[in-house]
């Protein structure tokens, strides 16, 4: 794997041949009074959230409690039942392209490694000429010609990273990405992360995953019943939760 944080490769930006336009910002985020309903049930109650306009957010908290909608609201894959959602000073229409959303694992179309980043970097209109950096930067270059279905879950993923930068996203979104991966294959992951957020890159990070949460958020929001139960910096998170529900979390306890 590279071990350049490189942003040029990151947002092929190396060659500055062509002024690029000025692109409006994304963040902050702001969420005011944000309610999702579904088949009857409020799922995402009044969520008020402000994220700033860097670094890494863990969003966190039991199975259930609306995480991964969210992230969809979040994506603009759904809209809120109520409530407003806004991206810096984007229209809501330019919001989906400007992010990428990655999934515990990956939907790898039937072909080689390097087809697979060669579809998106086409769909996008980016240039193609990038796909070899972007294979080099997650450390399967080698494994280009090699049909991408026969990747490991670790392999897999590092190609659905590379799909998800290909796109030059402000925001990636991540949906528990390691949560069937080994130690070495979440490390990778986690290395590939904290490459994008030192590029500018906002990412905003769901997972189970205590260990990985406290390597990676610079803050945390955990969700409870539907509710932002808390959003804290992530050292005053982690040393004093707020909630009896994040401290029976943080220990492993069952919360409910
Ligand atoms: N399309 C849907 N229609 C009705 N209910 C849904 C729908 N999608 C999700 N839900 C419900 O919404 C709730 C929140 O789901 P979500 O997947 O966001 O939870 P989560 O916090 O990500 O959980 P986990 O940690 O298990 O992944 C769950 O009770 C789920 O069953």
């Amino acid at each position: 794997m590279s071990d350049l944080a490189d942003r040029t490769v990151l947002r092929g930006r190396d060659i500055p041949a062509v002024a690029q336009p000025a692109r409006a910002p994304v963040l902050p985020l702001s969420l005011r009074g944000v309610t999702l309903q579904l088949a009857g049930q409020t799922i995402l109650d009044a969520l008020d959230l402000d994220l700033g306009t860097r670094g890494c957010t863990v969003i966190m908290g039991p199975n259930g409690t609306g995480k991964s909608l969210l992230l969809k609201l979040l994506h603009g894959l759904i809209l809120p039942t109520s409530g407003q959602i806004r991206w810096g000073a984007l229209p809501p229409a330019e919001v989906t392209a400007r992010q990428s959303l990655v999934f515990q694992k990956p939907m790898l179309l039937r072909r080689s490694v390097a087809a697979n980043l060669d579809f998106v970097l086409q769909a996008r209109g980016k240039d193609r000429g990038r796909g070899d950096a972007l294979l080099d930067h997650v450390g399967l270059r080698h494994k280009s010609d090699q049909p991408a279905r026969q990747l490991s879950g670790g392999e897999a993923q590092r190609l659905g990273m590379a799909r998800a930068l290909a796109t030059d996203p402000d925001v990636l979104l991540m949906d528990e990405p390691t949560a069937s991966l080994d130690p070495a294959s979440t490390l990778a992951i986690e290395t590939i992360m904290t490459e994008a957020r030192s590029s500018g890159i906002r990412v905003i990070l769901v997972t189970h995953d205590v260990g990985q949460a406290k390597r990676m958020a610079d803050d945390v929001v955990f969700l409870h019943r539907g509710r932002i139960a808390e959003h804290r910096a992530a050292p005053d998170f982690f040393a004093r939760p707020d909630t009896e529900a994040a401290r029976d979390f943080l220990q492993g306890n069952l919360v409910l």
